[in-house]
């Protein structure tokens, strides 16, 4: 049965002449009554996913992308130029259109999530033999896919683990392999949330990025990785937080 307040809200948008969004637990609950029976417990599971999948890796994103800001100085003014021309003094909050205007930033994103993908590797089990060279993995194996390895390669990464968002130049990008990068995996299980999750990080960095100036206190050298699904710093990273001047944008 839909809950009373979700009954109200779309009829209130119907109402407004507003396209009618459906909350993601109303799809699932339609889904349930609808032809596809999907049992409470699985719905449980789908609601779990979403919120593991759409918050930890996001929210991982955010640090570290923040933390290499805070390591590379000429970097952040980058992006904060680029936030100033964006927003012309104004405090407004983001809209669509600005967020398609955060190219740099977007670059920086995705160079953060080279280097420290938030999910670091993902497993597949082979449903047929796949040769590779001269091995042939067989059918039933689990292969294991080093996401933060693969994007060190220098064959497609010259210098790798050197911090450079220009790596995500559209004719570098051009020049790469397809799968040379997949933060958010590759085929037809890939990450569903993609698009949003960039939006998302684009928006919580360009309000960040507009009020504060950042200094990370650690090397890279002496932050201790460790993978619980998702890549993390071990102790933590320490980042200094400096409010911008008011009126500074
Ligand atoms: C920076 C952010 C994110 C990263 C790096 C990321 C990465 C990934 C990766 C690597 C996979 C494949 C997992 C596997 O094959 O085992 C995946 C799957 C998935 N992601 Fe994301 N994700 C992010 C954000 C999000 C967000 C915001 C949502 C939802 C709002 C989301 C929902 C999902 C779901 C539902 C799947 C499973 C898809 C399937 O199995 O068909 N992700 N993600």
């Amino acid at each position: 049965m839909r809950p009373k307040a979700a009954e109200k809200s779309i009829s209130e948008d119907e109402e407004l002449g507003k396209k009618r969004r459906v909350a993601f637990l109303d799809m699932l609950l339609d889904a349930s009554e609808g032809g596809t029976k999907l049992t409470d417990e699985e719905i449980g599971e789908e609601v779990d996913t979403f919120m593991f999948e759409g918050h930890d890796t996001t929210s991982a994103g955010i640090s570290w992308t923040l933390y290499l800001l805070g390591l590379h100085p000429d970097v952040q003014d980058k992006v904060y130029q680029e936030q100033k021309s964006i927003f012309q003094g104004s405090d407004r909050t983001v809209t669509t259109k600005d967020l398609s205007e955060m190219k740099y930033l977007e670059r920086v994103i995705k160079e953060s999530l080279r280097l420290y993908p938030s999910v670091p590797g993902i497993g597949r089990t082979l449903n047929e033999d796949v040769q590779m060279g001269e091995f042939t993995i067989p059918a039933g194996c689990t292969v294991h896919l080093h996401i933060y390895f693969l994007h060190r390669n220098p064959d497609q990464f010259p210098n790798p683990e050197k911090f450079d968002p220009d790596n995500f130049l559209p004719e570098r990008v051009a020049k790469r392999h397809p799968y040379a990068y997949i933060p958010f995996s590759a085929g037809p299980r890939n990450c569903i949330g993609q698009k949003f999750a960039l939006l998302e990080e684009k928006t919580v960095l360009s309000y960040v990025l507009r009020h504060y100036r950042l200094r990370s206190l650690d090397n890279r050298e002496d932050i201790t990785l460790m993978s619980e699904l998702i890549l993390r710093p071990k102790d933590g990273i320490r980042i200094t937080v400096t409010p911008r001047r008011s009126g500074n944008m």
